[in-house]
């Protein structure tokens, strides 16, 4: 198979030349590499920051990195279970999926709010390819139960991703292309799972073997004890992490969890950015000092 480092950078767009000396570096430095951006439905919330979002995307791509885009809509999910009355529900930061509830998430996720971001990418070329989990058996998963006060709570059709066959994904990469995932799985026996968008894009950049795992939302980054205080934790090893998780919360739960799997499994780093600044995803990458919060592996803080 051809590495993936060989696919060719086509040109820069402007925004580039916009960048300062130390960003053109790193995107330099990020050539031919994997980024798997995790785009959450929070950080979704105007016509604007998604245009953004796409522009930084194809940007992206255009330098001759290999953005991979896993997107989310907890959001938009709750919002149509609401129109059908039908009930929201989370335990642990996860949905209690019945059978009518995963109809609606495979309904909202893969034919509405992917479409939607594959368009606004293509405004600017023939680049992102939609995709779900279910696909090529690209994510394979098994039922996982939600840990509440550590006792196993049953929230149904929820899946933990135990299997990432990334072939074809790779292949749309060789292709210059952008995929983006929509975060629903198969399970071994043809069953289908929902999985949180942050779990989805973790085992995503772990199979890929992604330099860089970015999940944007709606706050700057971790905030330290919650909601009594916004003051962001700028960076943390995975082991300090880990020592946070069971203080963790509703969203930020699994996206800490996600941010821990990663960099313990060779990501080079994960980041929590801000999603409603424009550009975030872009600057977020580039900067040699990534605003929010930005996760490393426990060696590296050793060396460093
Ligand atoms: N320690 C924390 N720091 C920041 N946000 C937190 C924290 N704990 C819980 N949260 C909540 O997590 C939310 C982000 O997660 P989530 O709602 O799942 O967003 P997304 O759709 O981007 O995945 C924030 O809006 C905030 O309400
Ligand atoms: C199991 C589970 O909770 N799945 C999520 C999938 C979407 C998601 O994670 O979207 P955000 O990233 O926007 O929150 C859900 O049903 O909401």
């Amino acid at each position: 198979m051809k590495p993936l480092g060989t696919v060719k950078p086509t040109s820069h767009v402007a925004v580039v030349g916009d960048l300062f000396p130390v960003e053109q570096l790193e995107l330099e430095r990020l050539r031919g590499k994997v980024v798997v951006i995790k785009f959450g439905g929070h950080a979704m919330v105007s016509q604007e920051l998604k245009q953004s979002f796409a522009r930084d995307v194809v940007t992206l791509r255009r330098a001759g990195l290999l953005p991979v885009v896993v997107h989310g809509g907890g959001p938009q999910i709750s919002a149509m279970l609401e129109r059908l009355d039908l009930a929201v529900h989370f335990e642990a930061g996860l949905r209690v999926t019945t059978p009518e509830v995963m109809d609606v998430v495979r309904m909202v996720l893969t034919g509405r709010v992917q479409r939607e971001l594959v368009g606004l990418i293509n405004a600017h070329g023939p680049f992102a390819v939609g995709m779900s989990g279910e696909d090529a058996h690209t994510m394979t998963a098994v039922r996982r139960a939600a840990w509440v006060n550590g006792e196993p709570v049953d929230i149904g059709l929820v899946g933990e991703v135990v299997d990432v066959n990334a072939e074809t994904v790779r292949a749309l990469l060789e292709q210059d292309r952008v995929p983006v995932i929509s975060p629903v799985a198969r399970g071994t026996g043809g069953e289908v799972y929902n999985i949180n968008a942050d779990l989805a894009a973790a085992a995503m950049a772990v199979a890929l073997d992604a330099e860089k795992l970015v999940m944007l939302t709606d706050v700057e980054g971790l905030y330290a004890n919650w909601p009594h205080s916004t003051e962001v934790i700028r960076r943390a090893t995975a082991e300090e992490i880990e020592k946070l998780l069971p203080e963790l919360a509703s969203g930020m739960l699994p996206k800490m969890e996600g941010c821990l799997r990663a960099v313990r499994a060779g990501v080079r780093s994960a980041h929590i950015l801000d999603g409603r600044v424009p550009n975030s995803a872009l600057r977020g990458i580039v900067s040699g000092d990534a605003p929010g919060t930005t996760v490393i592996p426990d060696q590296e803080a050793r060396v460093g």
